[in-house]
């Protein structure tokens, strides 16, 4: 939150959110449900978009490439004295049928990285049984009832993995490992690791362009998820801008 009027700074106690998308018509499609003009700021390899308090980054595909713009965009807000109070991971996502169907809107209660770990002859192993790391990153509480509630979107445990699911068998096996999921994508648990490095609390929503399962690109419902995203952020919007430090660990 900016509270202090200085050069090139915004005048505002509204929460200074940044908004994470893997590839651009992502970011555009949450651009849509603002009607600030959007401004574009230059990054060390990466551009914001910036559209009233809140700035959007297309981070690129998969944990690493998101988990490394989003630190550079948070490291730029810091030095420059306005660090971001909120990041969202937002985009489109493979849903698990039957609980979170094509077109659905998901808000994360909890960002799991599912494929970080090692495969032994008795199953996976997270990380952290490894004695490394985490593989999990909680959303505070209040915000995600609050998302759910403005939205009607579902609330579950959205899948971070490197490689998308493609068959049946795999699909079965990551519900079995994490009952509680609802959808898989591929950058949560990277942006979730770099608010976590600045002290910031994260959220990840996505719309549903496809069921987690044997692969059939053609039949992503891109259009619609798109559709779905900017519909969302249209009504969570409040939610965001009302968000405050306060709120975190409820
Ligand atoms: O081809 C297009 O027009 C297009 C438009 C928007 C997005 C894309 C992507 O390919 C985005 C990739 C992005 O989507 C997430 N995603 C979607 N479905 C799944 C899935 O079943 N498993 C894992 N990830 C999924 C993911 O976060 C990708 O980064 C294309």
């Amino acid at each position: 939150m900016v509270l202090q009027a200085r050069e090139g700074f915004l005048i505002t106690s509204r929460a200074h959110v940044l908004v994470a998308t893997a590839v651009p018509v992502e970011r555009d499609a949450v651009a849509e449900a603002f009607t600030s003009p959007v401004v574009e700021v230059t990054l060390p390899g990466r551009t914001l978009h910036r559209t009233g308090t809140l700035d959007l980054v297309a981070a690129g595909v998969g944990p690493a490439l998101a988990a490394s713009s989003t630190a550079s965009a948070l490291t730029a807000a810091a030095l420059r004295g306005a660090p971001y109070d909120l990041v969202v991971c937002a985009g489109i996502a493979g849903g698990f049928a039957p609980h979170a169907p094509v077109g659905s809107l998901v808000v994360a209660d909890d960002i799991v990285a599912a494929d970080l770990g090692a495969e032994t002859p008795d199953g996976f192993l997270p990380v952290t049984e490894l004695g490394f790391g985490t593989v999990g990153h909680r959303p505070p509480e209040s915000l995600v009832r609050d998302l759910a509630a403005a939205t009607g979107a579902l609330t579950g445990g959205v899948l971070t993995v490197s490689t998308v699911t493609g068959s049946a068998a795999r699909a079965a096996e990551l519900r079995s490992r994490h009952p509680h999921a609802l959808a898989e994508a591929m950058e949560g648990f990277g942006v979730a690791e770099a608010a976590a490095a600045h002290g910031t609390p994260v959220v990840e929503i996505r719309a549903v362009s496809n069921p987690v399962g044997p692969r059939d690109r053609v039949a992503w419902r891109i259009g619609d998820a798109l559709a779905a995203l900017t519909e969302g952020f249209g009504k969570l919007a409040p939610v965001l801008e009302s968000w405050t430090q306060h709120d975190r660990n409820q």
